[in-house]
């Protein structure tokens, strides 16, 4: 058998290959062993030099790819942007990724839910009151009833038994909830009122084997009567072979059996009303869902291109997404995007990103009325701005194409249209029209920034 060697010198004045010469009393033993190590030598150099091909080529593909990075605040769109994007140019990609998201949009409704019992809550307990001789005489107490003895609590609110029983079996989500985020996030990180997503964790390839599984499931197609009632009273234990302890740990099970409480909460009227009382707009949240409760909360709910658009996590860290375009102007093109999180705490992950992008779209979405979640002191729109200039007069993008998206028109319609007055909330804004044609050119502030105007793109 021909043997590889790595030294093949045999000049006898060569110190290595004198050094590599077999002894002359080599035994036939020892001399099987010495080509068993060259050969396995051998076999390990030519693995090496094949690992080394396949990085050269992948670093050779990569820098003919196309590489983008997404800028922008929280909640700015980034992620939005990248998921249209595959949509409109890798859709069998973006169709690989169905399984992960609906589990997302399954927290997301749980989400929006959790957010309308809290609200019940508050009204509930800010409804509160203690019977006195007087609030007696005036006939004062609970839906229908009057308290007799003073000293006695007693709750004002329109809000009934109903309502209070619904509140009651729809707490069975929480700890779907706390379970799924447990295994998005083992760390624990705190993402507000948002579904957070560690960069880099496989947390779509997590979320698409809890899909797969909880799909195969003994779970009832028509849960009647719901299976989470005797979850809840803890009938099912675990090892008793009963299906529906499964059906308790499973999103599209309690989903399902919920789904009728869900609907019928959100559309009573008087729910509608304690909401607008106290000014809370779920429709509003990131992630909203529940006018599609009926549709998600079904046990064979599959999401559509829109729902996954719509689907709502918070980026941490930088997450890189590599596809090949399979259609539109550049098909068979590859394209790393690198999508970031927003936040004011992790925008200083961007800048090792800076140096390895061809163009940056900037996500500045136009909410003149909000603040920042991180720091309720600063207004959105002034965030976009400052940030947007900060990029602009970065050195280290000094050739870097900059594409400024104006995003979340539709969310500015709706404001101007409802009276809100862009100087309330933005005092350097003046008393120009208060139309989105001047809000528009108020945030495209590229055109007053010098700095290589040649590569910015609004
Ligand atoms: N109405 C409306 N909503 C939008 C638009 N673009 C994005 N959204 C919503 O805004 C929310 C935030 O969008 P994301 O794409 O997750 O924001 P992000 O910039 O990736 O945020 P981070 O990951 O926290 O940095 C999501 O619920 C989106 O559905 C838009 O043009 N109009
Ligand atoms: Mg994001």
């Amino acid at each position: 058998m021909a043997t590889r060697v790595f030294w093949n010198n045999t000049d006898p004045d060569d110190p290595l290959a004198r050094a590599l010469q077999p002894p002359f009393d080599e035994s036939l033993e020892e001399r099987a062993v010495r080509i068993r190590q060259q050969e396995e030598a051998a076999r390990v150099s030519k693995e090496i030099d094949e690992e080394i091909a396949v990085a050269r080529k992948a670093y050779e593909r990569r820098k003919r790819a196309i590489k983008i990075l997404l800028l922008g605040q929280a909640e700015s769109g980034k992620s939005t942007t990248l998921k249209n994007f595959q949509l409109q140019f890798s859709p069998q990609h973006f169709g690989k990724e169905r399984a992960a998201w609906k589990t997302i949009i399954q927290l997301n409704l749980i989400r929006c839910i959790k957010r309308l019992l809290e609200a019940l809550q508050e009204e509930w307990e800010s409804s509160l009151q203690t019977t006195t001789a007087s609030s007696i005489a005036k006939g004062k107490g609970v839906a229908g009833r009057t308290p007799t003895t003073p000293g006695v609590r007693f709750s004002t609110s329109p809000l009934n038994d109903h309502h209070r029983r619904i509140r009651m079996r729809l707490s069975a989500l929480l700890p779907i909830e706390d379970e799924l985020m447990r295994k998005l996030l083992p760390d624990n990180v705190s993402g507000g009122r948002d579904v957070c997503v560690r960069a880099g964790s496989g947390w779509k390839g997590v979320l698409a084997a809890l899909s797969s599984n909880s799909s195969t499931l003994d779970v009832p197609r028509n849960p009647q009567p719901p299976p989470l009632v005797s979850a809840m009273k803890g009938a099912s234990r675990p090892g008793t072979g009963n299906s529906q302890f499964k059906d308790k740990d499973n999103p599209s099970a309690v989903l399902a059996a919920c789904r009728d409480d869900i609907v019928t909460l959100w559309e009573d009227t008087v729910v509608q009303a304690v909401l607008k009382k106290q000014n809370v707009r779920l429709q509003d949240m990131p992630g909203f869902f529940l006018n599609d409760a009926g549709r998600v909360a079904a046990i064979n709910y599959e999401p559509t291109d829109d729902d996954i658009v719509r689907a709502r996590v918070r980026t941490l860290g930088v997450e890189e997404h590599h596809f090949t375009m399979e259609n539109g102007a550049l098909p068979g093109t590859e394209w790393y995007i690198y999508d970031v999180g927003g936040s004011r705490s992790v925008r200083q992950h961007w800048i090792p990103y800076f140096d390895d992008v061809q163009a940056i779209i900037f996500l500045a979405p136009l909410a003149f009325n909000l603040t920042l979640e991180e720091d309720a002191k600063v207004n959105r729109l002034e965030d976009s701005i400052s940030l947007w200039r900060e990029v602009c007069q970065n050195p280290l993008l000094s050739k870097t194409t900059l594409i400024l998206f104006l995003n979340k028109m539709d969310i500015l319609q709706a404001t101007l249209a409802a009276g809100i007055r862009v100087a309330k909330y933005v005092p350097s804004y003046g008393d120009q029209p208060n139309d989105v044609q001047h809000v528009t050119k108020c945030a495209n502030v590229s055109r007053t920034l010098s700095a290589a105007a040649a590569h910015r793109f609004v």
